[in-house]
């Protein structure tokens, strides 16, 4: 990687309520990593997270918002992927919620994507979401994101609730304090990668020349500055997940939400990947939500979380990058730490009834 530009850093905001997005009219400067001592607060806060689909989407063709209020901790009356892990009284899947009427049936078979989760985020921290198929991973990542509205439950972005806030106030939160990275797929097609990068920065208001001088120097730090005019159709699937870490980062977001980044690389492309994702956000003093199933991703985080069933299970620091209670700590040559135990072998075993600081009204 170019030295100076892996000192490309923006400056920090501090964290809080009223911290606002710098918009600075000038390209992006090389500046000193930012100091981590501040990055203890949360960013996000999610408190008893619900998320059943079928309910929304009724509440949503009814016309009513989503306030759906479902009992904690039991998951009754919802049936469960995982019938052995669902609470006492829930229906199993494939049985009707409610005794069968003549000529009147209507069955109600609900997953809870997301099932009473609790889940904080400090700034600056890089957590792995893990878990099965199905388990609620990207369904959390959503709600984290306010990509999506909770059944139930609450989501607080330094102190603001994002249930509160309207649609275009929302929007203006993904595009200013979030960046996304998905498997695949998140380029403009018609855009050359310079204007990849820049978009968002242009949608935030920053002058074209100044928003595609700053988006060359990302390249640079990407190492594709020979890509500037190329179109994502071509480029390797490596170097468009490298475009898109770039531009999610660019608009300095206090957070990097990442649904399987490498989910469409070859491991060494991937552990390429990886690295430069986390260098980047670390630099940028930004935290990382990284869903993936993959144990050699999870173990670049500070910490690792389990799904199953829409519950959120144990917690685990990961011992290669960061101490107990999560954080994001530099590693050595931000490759796969060498002999490094994944955190997943742990979690894989963890029983689904386990304890979890994460899961509304359990102990930690
Ligand atoms: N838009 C949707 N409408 C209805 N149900 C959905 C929707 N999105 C997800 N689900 C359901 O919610 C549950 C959780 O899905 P989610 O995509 O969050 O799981 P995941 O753990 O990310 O899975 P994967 O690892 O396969 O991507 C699944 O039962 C899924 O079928």
């Amino acid at each position: 990687m170019n030295t100076a530009a892996s000192q490309l850093q923006q400056p920090q905001p501090a964290p809080g309520p009223a911290a606002q997005p710098q918009q600075s009219q000038q390209p992006q400067q090389f500046q000193q990593p930012a100091s981590h001592t501040q990055q203890w607060a949360p960013v996000i806060e999610a408190h008893d997270l619900v998320m059943d689909y079928t309910a929304s989407m009724a509440r949503a063709q009814a016309g009513h918002g989503v306030t759906g209020v479902i009992p904690a901790g039991t998951g009754a009356g919802y049936a469960s992927a995982n019938p052995a892990a669902a609470g006492p009284g829930a229906i199993q899947a494939g049985q009707p919620s409610q005794p069968a009427q003549p000529g009147f049936a209507m069955p109600t078979m609900h997953t809870l994507a997301l099932n009473h989760v609790n889940f904080t985020l400090r700034e600056g921290e890089t957590v792995a979401v893990m878990g099965p198929s199905g388990s609620g991973k990207s369904t959390l990542l959503h709600a984290l994101a306010g990509i999506i509205k909770p059944t139930a439950g609450t989501v607080i972005f330094r102190g603001a609730d994002l249930s509160r806030m309207s649609d275009a106030e929302r929007t203006k939160l993904r595009r200013n304090d979030f960046g996304f990275v998905f498997q695949s797929g998140q380029l403009l097609p018609e855009l050359p990668a310079v204007e990849n990068i820049a978009l968002p920065m242009m949608l935030d208001g920053m002058p074209y020349r100044t928003a595609t001088d700053t988006a060359i120097l990302w390249l640079e730090r990407m190492g594709l500055r020979a890509l500037a005019t190329h179109r994502p159709g071509e480029m390797s699937g490596g170097q468009m997940q490298r475009i898109a870490i770039a531009r999610a980062l660019a608009v300095k977001p206090a957070v990097v939400f990442a649904d399987e980044p490498t989910g469409a690389l070859d491991q060494a492309t991937g552990r390429e990947v990886m690295g430069i994702l986390m260098a980047a956000a670390r630099d940028n003093g930004s935290a990382v939500v990284v869903v993936t199933h993959d144990p050699n991703v999870a173990s670049f985080c500070g910490r690792t979380v389990m799904m199953q069933d829409g519950r959120l299970h144990q917690t685990d620091a990961n011992p290669n990058s960061a101490p107990a209670g999560g954080g994001c700590q530099p590693q050595a040559d931000w490759g796969w730490p060498e002999g490094a135990e994944p955190p997943s072998a742990s979690l894989r075993s963890a029983a689904p009834a386990g304890g979890s600081e994460t899961t509304a009204g359990g102990a930690r």
